[in-house]
């Protein structure tokens, strides 16, 4: 492809994730693709590169955009990009608009009135309000800065970057080293994590997708907070465990691996798309000690099930808060209207999933948000409903589960709760409490 050829695709990107706001935006690039298989792998990866990083950027381009009185259209968010970010000089943007068969058309009088305006301004301006100059958006600012207080502008800025791949050894087939020996013979080198002392980090973001490390079930892509929440379950061989929140089994996985496939684990959601993601990986993993349920309204699974699992984890829906190095769109994509519907639901899901522990056992609440009211507030909510349930502090959770499992003796953080994030522990925004019930 032209660069010319590549802009358009870009620009053919963003109108198709334009055309569909609320869907997210990895699912619409994987369709884009699909649909478009003559572009090579070079071209695709520049166009996605380049689509990501528009995501990323776009409460700052649309405020540039916004000043000129023009709205964010997929055009003038490349050409805006380009001058922005990329720092093109305003010649090079319009010729990057050609025309012709397989390019983008040449701007209009009104993007040409903005290309010569963005031509050599910054990205972040100083007359930015607070929003676009954190990349925040405004719903999620008050939590953001309950959370992060004078840290705030360096939690906001290593949201801003783009994440590493990280992978989670899969002791079913193999330990760390054997893993990191597998993928170093395929040419993919990797560090260990400084928490989990099951994960690989792969700070260049190597694909991995058709290495037989990953095919044959040896490393799992996996978070390295989303790690450490499996591993505060401390679900140990011979328990029942229920994955109340499973997805694609992206926890289960992990769980099951600390469980040596003995005892049982129950793998639930209200997706049944999701859940069917699950068996691919399952069975990739090794995992023969898992089921699946799926929670449909009116269901008695859990009603018949009350008090018999040692462990329930609730991996909670929630804003994704602290995701937004992977999930750029997730930003503008998400409104104060949903954080307020997903606090109420993740009330009712931890008021179900409690019934099902038994005395002495744990509920584990945890989401990839950094927002309080998702997190330490739901959970200072949830003990004052249950006053069966008391929260462990997190230390001695730790002391217990982490050093048994290979980590280091200290916890990652100070506080009660597990708190994760970008800036502090390189990790995407994850929140963990373990609540133990009265025996
Ligand atoms: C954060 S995701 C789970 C991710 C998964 N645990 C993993 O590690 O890959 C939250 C999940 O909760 C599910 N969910 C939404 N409402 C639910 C409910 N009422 N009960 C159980 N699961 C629900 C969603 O379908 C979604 O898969």
């Amino acid at each position: 492809m032209t660069p010319s050829a590549r802009i358009a695709a870009t620009v053919a990107l963003q109108a198709e994730l334009a055309a569909a706001p609320r869907r997210p935006a990895d699912a619409m690039a994987n369709a884009f693709f699909r649909e478009r298989r003559y572009i090579g792998s070079g071209d695709r990866r520049a166009i996605a590169e380049r689509g990501w990083g528009v995501l990323r950027q776009r409460l700052r381009l649309d405020w540039h955009l916004a000043r000129l009185g023009l709205p964010p259209t997929p055009r003038l968010l490349v050409m805006a990009y380009l001058l922005l970010v990329e720092r093109w000089k305003a010649e090079a943007v319009q010729e990057a608009f050609p025309g012709g068969r397989f390019n983008a058309d040449p701007p209009d009088p009104g993007e040409m009135v903005a290309i010569r305006a963005l031509a050599g301004r910054p990205l972040a301006s100083p007359d930015m309000p607070e929003g676009p100059r954190l990349n925040l958006p405004e719903w999620a600012l008050p939590g953001y800065r309950a959370r992060f207080g004078d840290a705030l502008p360096a939690a906001a800025a290593a949201m801003d970057d783009a994440a590493p791949l990280d992978l989670r050894a899969n002791l079913l087939r193999a330990t760390r080293e054997q893993a990191a020996d597998a993928l170093a013979a395929e040419g993919i080198g990797t560090e260990t994590m400084a928490y989990s002392p099951w994960g690989l980090r792969i700070p260049d973001r190597r694909p991995i997708l058709a290495s037989r490390a990953f095919t044959e079930g040896l490393v799992e892509i996996q978070d390295e907070g989303s790690q450490l929440i499996a591993l505060l379950t401390g679900a140990a061989p011979g328990m029942r465990v229920a994955d109340y929140c499973a997805g694609a089994a992206g926890k289960t996985l992990a769980v099951a691996a600390m469980m040596r496939n003995r005892g049982r684990i129950t793998a639930c959601d209200v997706s049944a798309t999701r859940l069917e993601g699950a068996v691919k990986r399952l069975r990739r993993a090794g995992v023969d000690n898992a089921e699946r349920h799926l929670l449909q309204p009116g269901d008695r699974w859990a009603k018949r099930r009350a008090e018999q699992f040692d462990r329930v984890l609730v991996d909670a829906p929630c804003t994704g808060a602290g995701t937004w190095r992977r999930n750029p769109d997730a930003r503008f994509r998400t409104e104060q209207a949903d954080l307020r519907e997903l606090i109420t639901k993740q009330s009712a899901i931890l008021d179900t999933a409690a019934t099902l522990v038994r005395p002495g056992g744990r509920l584990v609440y945890a989401t990839c948000s950094v927002l309080p009211e998702e997190n330490g507030r739901q959970v200072e909510q949830f003990l004052s409903r249950h006053e069966d349930y008391v929260a462990m502090p997190l230390r001695e959770v730790w002391a217990e589960v982490g050093p048994a499992q290979g980590a280091a003796a200290a916890p990652p953080c100070d506080g009660a709760w597990l708190e994760l994030a970008p800036h502090s522990h390189g990790t995407d925004g994850f929140f963990a409490a373990v609540l133990q019930r009265r025996a």
